[in-house]
């Protein structure tokens, strides 16, 4: 029996979006400026909430340490708790106060991990040979650390380089309690690769999860630009960064661009709604290919569209935008037939003036497109 007509095209296509998503948790590489902040965010949340619990247990075992090991060992053990202690908590601050510092907050989860780690590491090298033995509770140190990977949104590589790092700690402790190449030694090694292999499992599945949900809620999902929301941000983040430069005595030119296609309404009538999404979808292609990177294109609702252009002066992004007219006139828009249908678009450029807020020269773009559409559409306007 044949399958059904989408079987193979979806299944291709489920594929490369495995692999894509592979790809996208492998390593921070591929990672747009704007997810890397929203990951860090939920990173440093995580960071808080397990630094705290890792801060109230390490006194409490003190306890445990108190009851199993004679005075003079226990004195050792207290004293690395009260480094990891203080360390913990110079974690906590660093995350606290690295709101904005990607890098910041990725060095806390590095020692977050690290330090109970060095703690165990150092206990085994102060405390004489044979009573490593005695100690109650510390074995489980790298069974913990890696079990404990999988509640941060790590990367693949991050999670790998922390458990490989882990491997070896236990292989010194058990070099240490002479259980090194014995079946005991074996299975504890075994075992933290399997429990490595399922943390990394869990970060792949955290981490495009994470995707999805940043992506859905910052994209339109018709045209796959920036939506209203994540628009709005970047205008905050643009009034932001300009306050900052004019600080430092220079204010970059920045221009807002408002465009919305003509008679939309008469495409949608006469070659139906699904042709209307698939020429929204296609200018959406336009806009991207005739800006740069670094410019915000966004979908602004309807057939309205914004692009924020940062560093270019006002007659710099009237040329863009004129480029951007010509090319919606010339381009070829297919509807399901891949006949043409003629599309044009009113185009209203407004530049940053002085210290003006990004939304204000927003709504002066828009007064410029009205001016536009009202002079005959196919145009560009200045804003006053
Ligand atoms: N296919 C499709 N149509 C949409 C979408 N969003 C808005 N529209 C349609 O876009 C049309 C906009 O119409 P109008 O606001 O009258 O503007 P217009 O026809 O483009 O006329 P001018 O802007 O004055 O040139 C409406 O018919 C909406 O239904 C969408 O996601 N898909």
């Amino acid at each position: 029996m044949p399958g059904p007509p989408f079987g193979s095209p979806r299944s291709s296509g489920e594929l490369r979006a495995s692999l894509t998503s592979i790809r996208d948790t492998f390593s921070n590489r591929h990672h747009s400026l704007d997810f890397a902040y929203s990951h860090a965010h939920y990173l440093r949340n995580r960071i808080l909430a397990v630094g705290v619990i890792f801060l109230l247990l390490t006194p409490l075992w003190a306890l445990v340490d108190a009851m199993m090991l004679p005075r003079e060992l226990w004195s050792i053990t207290l004293i690395g708790r009260g480094l990891l202690l203080a360390g913990l908590l110079g974690v906590l601050l660093l995350a606290r106060a690295s709101r904005e510092h990607i890098g910041r907050i990725r060095l806390s989860a590095g020692f977050l991990l690290a330090l109970p780690a060095a703690f165990y590491a150092l206990v085994l090298i102060l405390l004489p040979n044979g009573d490593a033995s005695r100690l109650a509770g510390y074995a489980f140190i790298p069974f913990l650390l890696v079990a404990a990977l999988s509640v941060f949104p790590f990367t693949i590589l991050e999670s790998l380089a922390a458990g490989l790092a882990l491997l070896w700690l236990l292989a010194f402790a058990q070099m240490v309690d002479g259980s090194w190449l014995t079946p005991a030694g074996f299975e504890g090694l075994w075992l933290l690769t399997s429990l490595l292999v399922v943390s990394l499992a869990a970060n792949h599945f955290q981490l495009s999860l994470l995707m999805r949900v940043y992506r859905q809620a910052t994209h339109d999902p018709l045209t796959g630009l920036l939506n209203r929301g994540a628009l709005s941000l970047h205008l905050e983040k643009l009034q932001a960064w300009r306050r900052e430069e004019q600080s430092s005595g220079s204010l970059p030119p920045c221009a807002v661009l408002m465009m919305d296609i003509d008679h939309f309404k008469k495409i949608n009538d006469t070659h139906g709604h699904s042709v209307g999404d698939l020429i929204l979808a296609e200018f959406a292609r336009v806009l991207l290919a005739q800006t740069r990177n670094d410019d915000c294109v966004a979908r602004y609702g309807g057939e309205e569209f914004v692009i924020l252009l940062l560093n270019t002066p006002g007659d710099r992004a009237a040329e863009v935008a004129e480029r951007i007219r010509r090319a919606v006139e010339t381009h070829h828009f297919p509807d399901h037939n891949h006949l043409r249908v003629p599309v044009t678009a009113s185009i209203g450029v407004a530049s940053l003036q002085g210290d003006e807020a990004p939304e204000q020269a927003l709504e002066r773009a828009d007064a410029a497109l009205y001016g536009a559409k009202e002079a005959g559409r196919n145009r560009v306007m200045a804003a006053t």
